[in-house]
């Protein structure tokens, strides 16, 4: 397999050698801490060895009851909200067909799949029940707290119409579970209700456990090959267990990010230009996002997608405030390329374009908007990944957790707690008359 690498040729011009070198002792200093686990938020450093000491039971019945879903399901629901969903999805559609709800039964590799219990809109509810009407149906219901009010408003919905649809019993077979081991109000139900059950380890924060049960379950589900992603974040895990700066690419990228934003470089875009990369963007929001915007600091994480937002966005990006620098994940390879051909009389001016692909238009697109970026002030960070793969998958998650673990530690906050989420739960919860001290 290729390697994914990191070109940060288009920082230098915006960085110094010596600014990354300053940063040597450091990164070593915090790559013991978070290996020690004697850094802030220390409990939550499960993510850190999981591709080598992930629980291979609770694997093959994740693996197994995948199976079962995709023969007894024409649609899978996945329940969850920001962690516990994000990452499955961004794998879903990072790696299984672009419309693949739509195409037929015999292309797709299991069944529709919708994501639910990520907002509060009873239009959006109301259309997926209406979508789904007539259909086989499991559920998979994720949340680590087994409390956030999205999720489970959506599953109070979700049951009883699975009850109505199934019966009780045989609603219980098709409901599956992913949360606290022992504790929280869906564990509590699961137990009730006798449904299969995953865990949400204990020292995994949500935003952390793409790789656990809460994204393996629906990955599978779509087919995606578990094994493949595991063997990318176990290379992924050796690349990068080592504390040298120099030789450790995720950290090099942390280490990046903070010299670019103590330079003003305060937001950063993670760019695509593959629409399939839409949900990894999300995704990497609420990791970066969560872990870093504390204390009054951090990097907001903004992601686009290109060469469709450069069409919207592409004028900001360009000219507007020069608070901002790149990171481009590039897909090297490309597949079902097609043609440029010839046209009779040459109406729309592109002839120039024959026997050219589709493939090539976007890099030079790519290659195209870099330049000029960079020209007109905005740093750019090249992720380059070979091709789009299961193995690629499991790497780069891999490598942005445990680079935004580094860069918290940079940034001098704890990259592993989310206290600022709570203050409008609190004022959620007042206005819609919660009892208190439930
Ligand atoms: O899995 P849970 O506990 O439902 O939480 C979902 C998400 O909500 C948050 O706790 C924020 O409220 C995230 O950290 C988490 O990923």
């Amino acid at each position: 397999m290729r390697d994914i690498t990191l070109d940060y040729s288009n920082v230098l011009d915006f960085i110094s050698q010596l600014e990354m070198a300053r940063l040597e002792e450091t990164v070593n200093l915090y790559h013991r801490m978070l290996h020690n686990g004697t850094g802030a938020g220390s409990d939550f450093l499960g993510w850190l060895d999981l591709p080598n000491s992930y629980d291979q039971e609770e694997f093959e019945r994740v693996k197994a009851a995948a199976e079962d879903i995709r023969k007894k399901a024409g649609v899978f629901l996945v329940v969850g909200i920001g962690g516990s969903y994000l990452g499955a999805r961004a794998a879903i559609e990072m790696l299984g067909h672009c419309f693949y709800n739509e195409v037929p039964g015999d292309k797709r590799r299991g069944p529709k799949i919708y994501f639910v219990g990520q907002n509060v809109s009873s239009l959006y509810i109301n259309s997926l029940l209406e979508v789904i009407e007539g259909q086989d149906i499991c559920v998979n219901v994720i949340s680590k707290s087994g409390t956030t009010t999205e999720p489970a408003l959506v599953f109070r919905i979700l049951k009883e119409y699975m009850d109505n649809k199934y019966g009780r019993v045989e609603a219980g077979k098709r409901i599956y579970a992913t949360t606290d081991k022992s504790k929280g109000a869906l564990r509590l139900l699961s137990e009730q209700e006798g449904y299969e059950t995953f865990v949400v380890p204990d020292n995994i924060g949500g935003r952390y456990s793409v790789l656990t049960s809460v994204g393996l379950l629906p990955m599978a589900v779509a087919g995606i090959d578990l094994n493949e992603v595991m063997r990318g974040a176990q290379v992924a895990a050796k690349d990068l267990g080592v504390s040298s700066l120099n030789d450790n690419m995720c950290y090099q990228y942390a280490a990046l990010r903070n010299i670019l934003y103590d330079k003003g470089k305060t937001i950063e875009v993670l760019v695509n230009y593959e629409s399939s990369l839409f949900y990894l963007g999300e995704w990497f929001k609420q990791l970066f996002g969560e872990s870093e915007g504390k204390d009054g600091k951090g990097i907001f994480p903004a992601s686009l997608n290109f060469t469709t937002d450069l069409h919207s966005m592409g004028q900001y990006i360009q000219d507007g405030r020069r608070n901002l620098f790149e990171t481009v994940i590039n897909i090297e390879s490309s597949h079902n390329d097609i043609v440029i051909k010839k046209i009779k009389g040459d109406m729309d001016g592109l002839n120039y374009l024959e026997g050219k692909t589709i493939s090539f238009v976007n890099k030079k697109a790519m290659e195209g908007t870099i330049a000029a970026h960079v020209e007109g002030g905005v740093p750019n960070l090249i992720i380059n990944v070979p091709d789009i793969a299961a193995y690629y998958f499991g790497y780069l998650v891999y490598f942005f957790e445990k680079a935004c673990a580094m860069s918290g530690y940079l940034l001098g906050v704890n990259p592993f707690n989310q206290p600022g989420v709570e203050a409008y739960k609190k004022n959620m919860f007042k206005l819609l008359g919660k009892p208190k001290g439930e």
